[in-house]
Formats: structure tokens, sequence, C-alpha cells
């Protein structure tokens, strides 16, 4: 579990982060949405360890992370499993070279167990087979799945994903959305993603957090965003006239009944 407190991030005197606070659970799909430039990056790279934050707490198991020394932050650094924008894979390495990547780093493991990790994790995102493809012959869906592979190679108690969609389209974002929930769900890892996708908030959104200039707008799940009265939310969620469409008849619906 990560707990969040009245987090403070600034860049000089600018507030950045105003006191946000949050519990992010194992088995739950945490989404961090918000306009661009609302703090989503600012937020989960605090939560990283990426930046001194200016006040505030972050705990991982309630461990606060201010007070965790180099050693007991790089040991937190193999228990985090990370899905960036655009996969960041390595080009030059193989499928099995990149998820092999973190186990060679960070694990003690001896050679023929982590090939069995790296089976293991490659069939988990059903790429089996794909270990010496390059990833310049993969496709964007394939290429995250392999970096999915890779985030889930150490086991991590807490994975993050910031715009895990980014440049797919909606079928195949449909196929990563379930396959990060399936694989929340299985081994009841924490997972905060930073998205824009509204089809990821409908279909994944176990816990969403709004953010807006910086400060928490709202909290629910994705059948709460059908219901709210929550004005941020509306304006967020609803710019698009099909979602919009959808609340009015899901609000019909419930007042028929
Ligand atoms: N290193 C930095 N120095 C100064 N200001 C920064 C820095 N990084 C981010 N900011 C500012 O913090 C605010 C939040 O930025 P952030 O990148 O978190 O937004 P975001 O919600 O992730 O946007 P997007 O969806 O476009 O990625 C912005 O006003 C941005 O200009």
């Amino acid at each position: 579990m990560i707990r969040v407190e009245n987090l403070i991030k600034k860049f000089g005197d600018t507030e950045v982060i105003r006191g946000i606070s949050a519990d992010f659970f194992p088995g739950k799909v945490n989404l961090i949405i918000g306009k661009s430039g609302s703090g989503k990056t600012v937020f989960m790279k605090s939560l990283l360890g990426l930046y001194d934050i200016d006040g505030g707490e972050i705990y991982y198991s309630g461990e606060p992370l201010s007070e965790m020394d180099f050693k007991r932050r790089k040991t937190l650094r193999t228990e985090m499993g990370m899905v960036f924008q655009g996969s960041a894979l390595f080009d030059s390495l193989t499928v099995e070279e990149n998820v092999i990547f973190p186990l060679k780093m960070f694990s003690n493991m001896i050679e023929a167990d982590m090939r069995d990790r790296v089976n293991f994790c490659l069939g988990r995102v059903n790429l089996e087979g794909a270990n010496k493809k390059y990833p310049a012959e993969l496709s964007g869906g394939m290429k995250k799945r392999v970096a999915i592979a890779r985030a889930i190679a150490m086991n991590p108690k807490y994975l993050f994903c910031d715009e895990p969609n980014s440049g797919l389209d909606p079928q195949t974002s449909i196929v990563i959305d379930n396959l990060i929930r399936e694989i929340t769900l299985e081994f009841g890892i924490t997972t905060v993603i930073n998205t824009h996708d509204m089809n990821s908030v409908m279909e994944i959104g176990d816990n969403v957090i709004l953010i807006k200039d910086g400060y928490k707008a709202w909290q629910g799940n994705k059948a709460d965003i059908l219901t709210t009265d929550n004005e941020n939310v509306n304006e967020f969620v609803f710019t698009s006239q099909l979602l919009r469409r959808v609340k009015e008849l899901h609000l019909q619906s419930s007042r028929r009944e």
C-alpha cells in the first residue's frame, strides 16, 4: 500500500502539488487523471522519490519515504516496476535482453532462473516466442507488452505507468489496460497510472483521483463518475459528447428504477 499525506511540491515559489492526500491499495488500479499541466507527472515523480518534496509524507507499506536511507531506497526501487510513455525499450537489445535487464541489474538469480523468469513474464503478456525479436520488429502494442513484462520481471509490489496507452489505437489500448488490471489483481500489486484516456478510466478505474491545478479535485471509481455531480469531474470527463450522453442515459435509467 502507498499512503500520501498532504503532499506539497514547489518549483521556486510556485506550488505545483498543493496538499494531496490519497491511499493506493494492493490489487487495485489507481488512476491519476487531470488536464495537461495539472500536476500528474510531478505527483508521480514525487511518489517515486525522484523529487525532494516540500511538505507532507509518502509511506510505502507504512514506512515513510523521507526516513529511508540510500540503501533502503535502493531496495525499494527493486520493489517498483515502471512502464514509461513510449515503452522506453533498449532498441539495440532483443526482447529477452530487455526483460532480463532488471534481473541482471538488481537480483542475485542464477542465469537459468533468470531465463525461466523472462519466459514466464513473456508468457504472461502473451509474447511467448518473441524472445529474439528486436523492438523495431514489434508493433506499438507488442512493445508495451514487453515493457510490462520487464516491469513485472522483479515481481514488484508497486507498478507505475505513465500514459501506458499513448500512441496506441483504442482496441490495443483496451488490451493493454486489461492486461495491467489482470496483473495487478493476480499479483496483488499496488498500481498507479497517469492517464488522459477516458476509455481507461471507464474500463479499469478502481480508484480514480482527479488532479486540478495541483490539488485533489475529486476521488471515486468508474461507477461514481457516472453519478457524481462534482463540477470538476463533469468538466474534465464529459467534454466528450458521447460520454455526456452516456451519463444522461445512465441517470435517466437509474431514476426509473
Ligand atoms: N522541473 C520543473 N520546473 C518547474 N516547473 C515544472 C517542472 N516540472 C513541471 N513543472 C510545472 O508543474 C506543473 C505540472 O506539470 P506536470 O508535468 O506534472 O503536468 P501533467 O499533468 O503531467 O501534464 P501532461 O498531462 O501534459 O503531462 C506545470 O505547470 C509545469 O510547468
